[in-house]
């Protein structure tokens, strides 16, 4: 039997580089493990293409979706919806293979509570001036909106209790590699190791 691959979770608060860092992690390539794409009813952006980025679809159809039971979970974010496509999760997982989530926190929480045994990890500016700096620099965003993005990502932070790591995103490749390293630790935890020695110890008995 193959062993099922393990649900990989990137969150944090809005601005603090979730989408840089994942992007970062599979331009550099030499991952054991696929992204999920997500699906959304935003606009593409210019160069975003459909299928790799995101599966740009209408509100009709991504209420249709939920209805039908197909997401793993969605939030909706500035307007759209966000959410994670169930169908390819659990057969990339059955197929052996870890699936890289990068979601924002009311969607990692869901997940969570569907899916406790994946590694939950909370992305983390270095401080909220950062933050802020990010939010402005991005430039996607009206003042008004950006402080209250500042006031959620206080209440977001106090929310890392419930992941299993922090990853402070002070420098791009800085946080690429912490985020790889937790993977290849995971992998060697003896709670995910275990199952195959008490497997093959119960066949030794027989
Ligand atoms: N819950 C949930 N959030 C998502 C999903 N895909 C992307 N997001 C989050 O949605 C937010 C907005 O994404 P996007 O519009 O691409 O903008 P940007 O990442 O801020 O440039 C980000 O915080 C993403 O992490 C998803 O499938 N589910
Ligand atoms: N380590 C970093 N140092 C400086 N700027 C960063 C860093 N990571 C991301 N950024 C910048 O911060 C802004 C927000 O990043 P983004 O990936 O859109 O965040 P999120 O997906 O979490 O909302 C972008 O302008 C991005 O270029």
């Amino acid at each position: 039997m193959v062993k099922r691959g393990m649900l990989i979770v990137l969150s944090g608060p809005s601005g603090v580089g979730k989408g840089t860092v994942r992007k970062a992690i599979f331009e550099q390539g030499g991952n054991d493990f696929v992204y999920s794409v997500s699906m959304t009813t935003r606009q593409p952006r210019e160069g975003e293409v459909n299928g790799e980025d995101y599966y740009f679809v209408s509100k009709a159809e991504f209420e249709a979706e939920i209805a039908n039971g197909g997401m793993l979970e969605y939030a909706q974010y500035v307007d759209n919806y966000y959410g994670t496509p169930l169908k390819y999760i659990n057969k990339t997982l059955d197929e052996g293979y870890d699936v890289f989530l990068e979601i924002e926190v009311q969607g990692a929480m869901q997940v969570r509570e569907k899916m406790p045994d994946g590694v939950y990890i909370f992305l983390t500016p270095p401080d909220l001036k950062e933050l802020k700096n990010r939010l402005v620099g991005r430039g996607t965003d009206s003042i008004e909106v950006i402080d209250k993005r500042i006031e959620t990502a206080i209440t977001e932070i106090k929310m890392m209790q419930n992941y299993d790591y922090a990853v402070v995103n002070d420098e791009v490749p800085l946080a690429v590699d912490r985020i790889k390293d937790i993977i290849r630790a995971e992998h060697l935890s003896v709670n995910r190791v275990m199952p195959e020695y008490t497997e093959m110890i119960g066949e030794l008995e027989r």
